[in-house]
């Protein structure tokens, strides 16, 4: 249901409908994703109106619920539609399989009829499901609905799917064909939008005529709830998420930190590309539900897609290391692209942050793998970055990259004062009257 809310939340946006694209990537490859998408279109011709009628901000259904917000005639009908879903939803995953009963229709049957016995999360073709289009699709009122797209790229054991920049990849590409929208918002599934005016204040920055034409991105926080009380794992990170960013923001602007960050779509897409829907002026006058578009879009999402490609490497999220955000936007800064940090009273974005010590560890060990992994390359940012980019921003990248060799002075200090105790010996050199004069004299 989170990944429900994520995409509630974003398609509730305050702006025009007809402009609005939302893509949801299952890397899990689950049908029973697909059916809470289903569910959650179904409700959101319910959900968006209510929210444009009585001027909600909070327009992530879950949040919106637990909080107590105003009451208004309609409140109760859809807080009892919003639980019926969940309900449904959360049967059919106990269940594990979507009986017959939960369809409505056979177009439904047949997007389910794809999960043959041969389908495995680690090995299969890819899944592209229009839920919501524009053209057709209306609310309750009438209104347009955004357009809602399931996407599930196709996976194959023998090659490499490149963790999360492979699926934004996919993304990338499955939008290019179906809507190609110039700025592009990408958001994981454990955050949600705060702020339904967040694409307008974002439009302020990139269609101000005196703004540099090389600002590629703009970069909202990550903002936690739901923390311990106490915070006891440091789980908010402001440092990392709010102070340093804005330390960068005086530079050539702050890392992409994987989510809450909106792009503009050529910082993606380098020159011209072989496949004509790849390319940035690429215009899409026909319904993105008919054959030709669906043919394109699943092409693109295939895994031997970018087989010889420079997908990776000069185009999309690159690869090569566990975190492709940090990565990624430090090559794009070493190509000369400004980036913006844009932090509102009103958080534009809400998150869930680990809160057990297990996946708290699991979380910063991969940090870290990735983090040098960046480190040790060939573009190191202590040798390539201070170059590139300049040389305070390329120490900032090398701050981040060389963060985790700070875990071997901190094991060491952690452990030698206790046997320095025991041992009776000191760790520190004795006080001599003379050097000790000498320091007090400097
Ligand atoms: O093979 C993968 C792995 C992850 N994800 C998605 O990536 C997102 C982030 O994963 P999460 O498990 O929440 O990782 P975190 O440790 O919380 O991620 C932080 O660190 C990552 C690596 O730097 C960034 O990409 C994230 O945005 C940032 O929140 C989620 O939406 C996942 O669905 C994939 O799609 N495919
Ligand atoms: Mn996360």
């Amino acid at each position: 249901m989170c990944v429900v809310n994520t995409a509630l939340s974003v398609m509730a946006y305050d702006y025009p409908t007809e402009k609005l694209s939302v893509y949801v990537s299952d890397d899990g490859g689950s049908k029973l994703t697909l059916f809470a998408f289903m569910e959650a279109a179904r409700f959101a011709t319910h959900w968006l109106p209510y929210c444009r009628k009585n001027n909600i901000v909070e327009r992530c259904p879950d949040a919106y619920f637990k909080s107590n917000n105003s009451w208004f005639p309609d409140t109760n009908r859809i807080k009892m539609m919003y639980k019926n879903m969940r309900v449904r939803v959360e049967n059919v995953v106990q269940e594990g399989t979507i009986s017959r009963d939960y369809m409505t229709n056979e177009g439904e049957s047949e997007a389910f009829s794809r999960w043959t016995d041969e389908f495995t999360p680690q090995n299969h073709p890819p899944v592209v499901q229009v839920l919501l289009e524009q053209s057709k699709d209306k609310d309750v009122t009438g209104h347009t609905m955004p357009n809602l797209v399931y996407v599930s790229r196709g996976k194959s054991m023998n090659l490499p799917h490149n963790f999360k920049a492979g699926a934004l990849n996919v993304l990338l590409r499955v939008s290019a064909t179906m809507t190609n929208a110039p700025v592009i918002l990408t958001l994981d599934t454990d955050m949600y939008s705060n702020d339904p005016r967040t694409p307008v204040r974002v439009l302020c920055y990139l269609l101000d005529p005196a703004m540099d034409p090389k600002l590629g991105y703009i970069q909202f926080p990550q903002i936690f709830h739901g923390i311990n009380e106490n915070d006891i794992y440091g789980g908010q990170l402001k440092l990392e998420f709010q102070i340093e960013p804005s330390g960068m923001d005086g530079l050539v602007g702050p890392s992409y930190v994987g989510t809450g960050c909106f792009f503009r779509r050529g910082v993606f897409f380098g020159g011209p590309s072989e496949t004509p829907e790849l390319n940035q002026d690429h215009l899409v006058n026909e319904s993105i539900n008919s054959k030709e578009v669906l043919a394109v879009a699943h092409h693109v999402a295939d895994c031997n897609f970018e087989k010889k490609t420079k997908w990776g490497t000069e185009m999309g999220l690159r690869y090569g290391s566990l975190v492709e955000d940090f990565y990624t936007s430090y090559l794009l800064q070493c190509k000369g692209w400004k980036s913006i940090f844009c932090n509102p009273k009103r958080p534009a974005f809400l998150g869930n942050s680990p809160i057990n010590l297990h996946s708290i560890l699991n979380q910063i060990m991969r940090w870290c793998v990735g983090l040098l992994e960046v480190a040790f390359c060939r573009y190191s940012p202590i040798t390539f970055g201070v170059k590139s980019i300049n040389p305070l921003t390329g120490l900032c990248y090398a701050h981040f990259a060389f963060w985790p060799i700070w875990s071997i002075p901190i094991t060491i200090y952690a452990f030698v004062p206790q046997l320095a105790l025991l041992n009776c010996a000191s760790i520190f050199p004795k006080v001599c009257p003379s050097k000790h004069s000498l320091a007090s004299q400097l």
